[in-house]
């Protein structure tokens, strides 16, 4: 499936669907934690998933890479139909996943750390190949100096920086990434916004959920917003801020991305393209 490439400055060219979720549902008991959730990642899109506090953005990303199957709905991933599909398989088909509270095998080297993420990503791969994929990473994401340290020695960028590595040592067509920001500070998260605008210049499209509305502000290309558990609006970012049920969502729970969004000015954009 294609479509007019999203609004990244790449306008003019037809955009590859990677990653396709069509009415996505997760019930926990009585509980509609995720309903009836449809979205489109492109390729070398950004896409940036908020919302308030029990939106189902976590619940979200557990069903895109597998940690829970749907209740209803279906996932395309490259085309293929991967709502069955278990973590491995989805990891084998190109879906990399970083987390928010990072678990690096601590007493491993950066560099075996991010070794063993390639022999995990890429069935048959050997070890010299994943040893010098894991090295090449390692330079491009900025932690080269550290490959010999145990990866307990890293500070908190650091150790984001090797969760990020680590991902794209699977090799992934779409990268997950579950609030890599938080507890960075202001200027760490700079560095952390350009590693993220890095790995899509490396042709690896790129979900990430996100408290930090300046962050989304300047890294998404496109943004979905949900609020109990379904997609309250989707667009760029100012058309989503713009949008009553959005600003009427988040000054309902949380008064900082309230303050957030006014910020932006939001009142003053258009809101043509949002869908509610
Ligand atoms: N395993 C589970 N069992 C039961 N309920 C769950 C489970 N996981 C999530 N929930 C519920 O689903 C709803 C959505 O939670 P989820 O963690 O996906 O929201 P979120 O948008 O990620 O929130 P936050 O921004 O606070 O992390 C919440 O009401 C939560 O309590």
């Amino acid at each position: 499936m294609t479509r007019p490439a999203p609004a990244s400055g790449r306008e003019g060219s037809a955009a590859e669907t990677v990653l396709r979720a069509d009415g996505l549902s997760r019930h926990f008991g009585g509980l509609r934690a995720v309903q009836d959730v449809s979205f489109s990642v492109y390729a070398g899109e950004i896409l940036a998933v908020i919302g308030p506090n029990g939106a189902g953005k976590t619940t979200l990303l557990n069903l895109l890479s597998g940690v829970y199957r749907p209740s209803a709905g279906r996932l395309t991933l490259l085309g293929r139909d991967v709502t069955r599909a278990s973590m491995e398989a989805r990891c084998h088909a190109g879906l990399g996943r970083a987390f928010q509270i990072v678990r690096p095998f601590g007493e491993m080297t950066v560099h075996e750390n991010v070794t063993v993420g390639a022999l995990f990503g890429t069935p048959g791969m050997r070890l010299p190949q994943a040893r010098e994929l894991a090295w090449s990473l390692l330079v491009r994401t900025g932690l080269a100096a550290q490959a010999d340290r145990p990866a307990h020695e890293l500070t908190l960028l650091q150790d984001k920086r090797l969760e990020v590595t680590r991902a794209l040592a699977t090799q992934p067509k779409v990268l997950l990434l579950d609030e890599v920001m938080a507890g960075l500070r202001p200027a760490e998260a700079q560095e952390a916004v350009a590693l993220v605008r890095s790995v899509r210049e490396s042709g690896v499209s790129v979900l990430f959920i996100e408290h930090i509305m300046p962050v989304v502000r300047d890294l998404a290309d496109r943004v979905v917003v949900m609020d109990q558990g379904q997609v309250l609006a989707q667009g760029t970012y100012r058309e989503v801020t713009a949008h009553p049920q959005v600003v009427a969502a988040y000054l309902g729970s949380d008064a900082e991305l309230g303050a957030a969004l006014g910020e932006t000015g939001a009142g003053d954009a258009p809101a043509g393209t949002v869908r509610a």
